[in-house]
């Protein structure tokens, strides 16, 4: 087969679908949106900033806004030079403690730097001021004090004089050739260069040049830490960082920290564990309602999409789908993209509500897929007793009905099945995935309260992941279900 440029793809511009792209507005978060820019506006106005933590479900554009305001910031700071702010952002997703997240963000300067030619001071005065000689740390072995002063000297470093001040400076004495200064390196320029020819250029510079002297800069450094749930409860930068000038660990900048979660529980517990000095503020992201989710898919499908390549009424379906799915413009966008290449694939010249149908299928697919692989077995042998039932239409099924089906499916294949107690536990959990539908369904003292049931459209799915589960032969597919399921399909096949 040899490539030629589709005639039919509904795609104007897809990177506009992509995670990483920020809109030029957003929509439908003015509340939000104003209460971020007052954490911020401090550093515009040189005072004490605030701490935050935002939070707000899934989808609700908390790390988006975030973003969007930084950039606004940092095109406001550009008029003022008496202050200078870095902003660290680092993603928690898959770091799991404070340690790991210091050495991320050690490690992303020390790395990144070398990359953007903007940071290359940066990183020169890095090598000379960090008491580390190592082009990254290692992710395990130092010793957590170690990890914790290099992560504090690293903010420390990074102000107005180390970057944007050296630089100038460094250009100025090119373009002007000093002969005594050709050598000259970063750390001279920083101060530690005494000589009387250094200190009349820079007065020069100051005076003649319009170059703000160190001095007269605060310098500000704000660290975002995305999913900070995901680090857990001990040592947290999210309170080690706003003390960190009043404890002596840094004293060149000033440290703020923004911490992001979409974990409710994690919420509660900053809650009881902060007190006023640490000036935490909270922030709460709301659900989108279906017109907001409207205004935002509107905006991305005008961009992503050709003139008259979708159809209008996909906007209010996607919207309604999106907000039945947790308010999630997520969710939203995602099933836009999908559309879109589902269209692409069948050669359809126009996105319509079918493609966003099939689209949404296939992400709900994915979902039970990544939600059941993540069950542990007495879980995933649960479910197949439930589908078992289903498919001889006995469901919705009580705990007390169910018992016995999973009972025999542990036994035959783990060797041993868990009490009726902690079986409670887990079909309370699987349908707080979505996995279940759990009714209260009371039936008298001594009968479960509750019955369970299971989308009957999966099936197929689960019995796939059933199969191929745990990585043994067989996985954790009862023989008495999967005989079911065969004689099911066989009688669907049947000519009636
Ligand atoms: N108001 C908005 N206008 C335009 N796009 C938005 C808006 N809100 C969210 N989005 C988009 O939706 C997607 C998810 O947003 P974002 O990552 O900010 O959510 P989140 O609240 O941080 O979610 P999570 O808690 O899962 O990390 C992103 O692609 C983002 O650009």
């Amino acid at each position: 087969m040899t490539f030629e440029r589709s005639a039919t793809t509904p795609f104007a511009d897809d990177t506009v679908l992509s995670e990483a792209y920020i809109p030029n507005e957003l929509r439908g978060r003015d509340n939000e949106l104003n209460e971020v820019s007052e954490i911020l506006q401090q550093i515009i106005d040189r005072e004490e900033p605030f701490n935050s933590f935002i939070y707000g479900i899934s989808g609700t554009g908390k790390t988006v806004s975030i973003k969007y305001k930084i950039q606004q910031l940092q095109k406001a700071l550009s008029a003022y030079d008496d202050v200078h702010a870095t902003f660290i952002y680092q993603n928690c997703e898959s770091i799991n403690s404070s340690y790991q997240a210091a050495i991320a963000i050690v490690n992303s300067f020390l790395r990144g730097s070398r990359d953007r030619p903007e940071d290359r001071i940066t990183y020169d005065y890095l090598k000379n001021g960090l008491s580390t000689d190592k082009k990254a740390l290692p992710t395990a072995g130092l010793p957590a004090d170690r990890v914790y002063s290099l992560f504090f000297e690293l903010l420390d470093l990074l102000t107005y004089k180390n970057t944007v001040y050296c630089s100038a400076v460094q250009n100025a004495v090119e373009k002007k050739s000093y002969p005594d200064l050709e050598d000259l390196t970063v750390t001279d320029i920083i101060g530690n260069k005494q000589s009387d020819s250094l200190q009349s250029i820079l007065s020069n510079l100051h005076e003649q040049e319009g170059i703000t002297p160190p001095s007269e800069v605060r310098d500000y450094v704000v660290v975002v830490l995305d999913e900070v749930d995901r680090i857990g409860t001990r040592d947290e930068l999210l309170y080690e960082i706003p003390r960190s000038r009043a404890n002596g660990r840094v004293d060149s900048v000033t440290p703020s920290v923004i911490g992001i979660s979409n974990d409710i529980a994690y919420k509660e517990s900053i809650k009881s564990k902060t007190d006023s000095s640490l000036r935490l503020k909270e922030i709460t992201f709301k659900k989108y309602n279906v017109e907001e989710l409207q205004e935002i898919i509107t905006q991305r499908a005008e961009l992503a999409f050709k003139s008259g390549a979708y159809d209008e009424a996909i906007i209010g379906f996607t919207a309604a789908i999106a907000r039945k799915n947790g308010g999630d413009a997520r969710y939203a966008i995602a099933l836009l993209q999908k559309a879109g290449v589902k269209a692409k694939q069948l050669e359809d010249t126009v996105v319509t509500e079918t493609h966003i149908n099939l689209a949404d299928e296939e992400k709900r697919r994915d979902r039970v897929y990544e939600v059941v692989e993540d069950l542990n077995e007495h879980e995933k042998l649960l479910l197949a007793a439930i589908v078992y039932h289903n498919i001889h239409n006995e469901t919705p099924i009580s705990r007390t009905d169910l018992y016995p089906t999973y009972n025999q499916f542990a036994n035959q294949l783990l060797e041993s099945a868990n009490v009726s107690r902690r079986v409670a536990d887990y079909l309370k959990e699987m349908s707080q995935l979505g996995l279940l539908t759990r009714e209260n369904a009371y039936a008298g003292p001594g009968q479960s309260g509750f019955t369970y049931d299971i989308d009957r459209v999966d099936y197929e799915l689960m019995i796939k992941i059933l199969a191929s589960a745990n990585d043994r032969p067989g996985g954790l597919l009862p023989n008495k279900l999967k005989k079911a399921y065969e004689r099911f399909i066989n009688q669907q096949s049947r000519p009636q």
